[in-house]
């Protein structure tokens, strides 16, 4: 008895040792491996403290930054949305280590340096920071965004195809029809309600997640809505609320943050889960559906193509991505060109103009959209001066030797600061912080003095595979937007972009609305 005791205890004790030790070798000795790795290549930073690393200072410099927005309306909001970075980059410069928690990180707002990490690594050999694939799971599980190596390859190989321009093509209508019962009810709101005023983020959202209901997944509006709001929750709770990514064991500090997260997860791949069920089924009876998820299907199922076929879980996991990607980058990109226009009435003049060239009368054809030369100019801008997306992240799987004097050691997290670029001076000139769409009449780097300066949509092999379908619905929804209503902004507006990982208006867009 007493030798089953002292066995238990002493496998009690290894155990528990064994446990101290890979929290210390991943919290402490891997870290700071790396970290001397950088410093060895000369690349500095603000001093970490452990377990927090600099997550006190972003916090703090986060929140005398919110509490000094003021009503005026600039786009010089680098060091209002990251006040940490603008000041570490005048330390540091636009290359540097910072940490989240127990994880250092390299930021890079260096656009000849992307443009060698781009060139060096190809899209499977790029990994995600390990920490945002573990917080992130609920949302977007393994789903392309987040996978890697030979799943990333297989996993792109079978999305690509439904993304092709025939089968966007077919996806305008839908656009069409549900942007128009937006605007209906917009007049519907002013004719009732005696005010000419409407918050348009909101509705925006929701008319791009009906968008993406239906064209994704063939989906009713209301189980497109009971995902919606599912995955509405899942981001307000993994991004509104003061945690602690990187920290070891940061989770259990807000553990039910941490459960409702997980809940919300798992109600959202439920959803998919019998949807998904439902399709596979009604597979080969009628005639095939041209949503995303139909292609998906089609594809992944195709004779000789196992070694490719996604699992239901994997299929699950596309969804949410296509979901939560699919519909919040585009609305707020819709949503501040509407801020944009309603400071710049000039421009929705000049929109109007060649609406009517271009469309007249007509249905709105996809085939006309590309003739929306100046829509285009104004799209890129908003996406220069407001990318939806304000950082791409990456990993690097294996040394990068990027010069004779840097080397960037294999399991770096890098972070690259597409708003810090998009508003750097130094890339665009002294009026970088000024509207004005036709820098991109000739060029689509919008005269930035480097390729790499201008990424909304990230770079390389692992650019973003909607941004097609972003630029129909961008276009299709403004020309109807711009053909029924002249708008001005709000009094009530108080200019304060936010990120809860997309970038947005942290008190709606209120616009006054006035029917043509
Ligand atoms: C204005 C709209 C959009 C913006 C600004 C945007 C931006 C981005 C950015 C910056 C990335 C990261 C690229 C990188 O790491 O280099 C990305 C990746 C991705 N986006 Fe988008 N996106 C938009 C629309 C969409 C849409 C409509 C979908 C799908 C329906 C989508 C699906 C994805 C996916 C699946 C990835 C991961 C690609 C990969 O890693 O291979 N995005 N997007």
């Amino acid at each position: 008895m007493a030798l089953i005791g002292f066995l238990t205890m002493g496998l009690f004790i290894v155990f528990a040792l064994c446990l101290f030790c890979s929290f210390l070798l991943s919290c402490w000795v891997f870290p700071v491996l790396t970290y001397r790795k950088l410093k060895k290549n000369g690349l500095s930073g603000p001093t970490p403290s452990f377990p927090l690393g600099n997550l006190s200072e972003m916090k703090k410099k986060s929140s005398e930054s919110s509490s000094s927005s003021n009503n005026s309306i600039t786009h010089d909001i680098h060091s209002t949305l990251f006040p940490y970075f603008a000041r570490w980059q005048k330390a540091y410069g636009k290359m540097f280590v910072y940490w989240l928690g127990t994880e250092p990180f390299l930021y890079v707002a260096d656009a000849a340096l992307l443009k060698k990490l781009s060139s060096e690594v190809t899209g499977k050999n790029w990994g995600k920071p390990d920490v945002f694939r573990r917080d992130r799971a609920p949302m977007f599980g393994n789903g392309l965004v987040m996978s890697e190596g030979d799943d990333w390859v297989r996993h792109r190989h079978v999305i690509t195809p439904a993304f092709n321009p025939t089968n966007l093509k077919a996806m305008a209508s839908l656009m069409v029809e549900t942007a128009t019962e937006m605007l209906d009810n917009w007049t519907t709101q002013i004719t009732t309600s005696g005010t000419q005023e409407i918050d348009v983020e909101n509705s925006i959202t929701a008319t791009a997640g009906d968008i993406i209901a239906k064209t994704s997944f063939g989906i009713n509006y209301q189980s497109g809505r009971l995902v919606f709001e599912k995955l509405r929750a899942l981001q307000m709770t993994l991004f509104k609320t003061n945690r602690f990514v990187g920290v070891p064991f940061g989770k259990f500090l807000y553990p039910k943050k941490t459960l409702e997260a997980r809940r919300l997860g798992e109600e959202i791949n439920q959803l998919f889960s019998s949807i998904i069920t439902e399709r596979k089924k009604s597979m080969g009876s009628g005639s095939p559906q041209h949503d995303l998820l139909g292609m998906l299907l089609r594809e992944s199922d195709k004779p000789g193509n196992f070694s490719r076929s996604l699992t239901t879980q994997e299929l699950v996991d596309q969804c949410k991505t296509f979901f939560f990607g699919g519909h919040e980058t585009t609305a707020l990109a819709i949503t501040w060109t509407m801020l944009l226009l309603a400071t710049h009435t000039d421009w929705q003049d000049q929109l109007r103009e060649e609406i009517r060239e271009v469309v007249g009368d007509k249905e709105i054809d996809v085939d006309m959209l590309a003739g929306l030369k100046k829509m285009g100019w104004v799209m890129n801008e908003v996406f220069r001066l407001y990318p939806s997306a304000p950082n791409a992240n990456r990993q690097a799987k294996a040394d990068i030797q990027v010069s004779e004097d840097l080397t960037i050691p294999s399991g770096t997290n890098i972070w690259i600061d597409i708003v810090g670029m998009h508003h750097d001076p130094l890339l665009w000139g002294e009026d970088v912080n000024e509207f004005k769409p036709e820098r991109f009449k000739d060029d689509m780097h919008g005269g930035c003095k480097h390729k790499m300066g201008y990424l909304p949509f990230g770079f390389g092999g692992r650019m973003c595979i909607g941004r097609n379908l972003s630029f129909l619905e961008y276009k299709i929804v403004l020309t109807l937007i711009l053909s029924r209503f002249s708008f001005t902004i709000s009094p009530t507006y108080c200019h304060s972009p936010s990120t809860l990982l997309s970038m947005r208006p942290s008190y709606g867009l209120p616009i006054v609305l006035q029917p043509l």
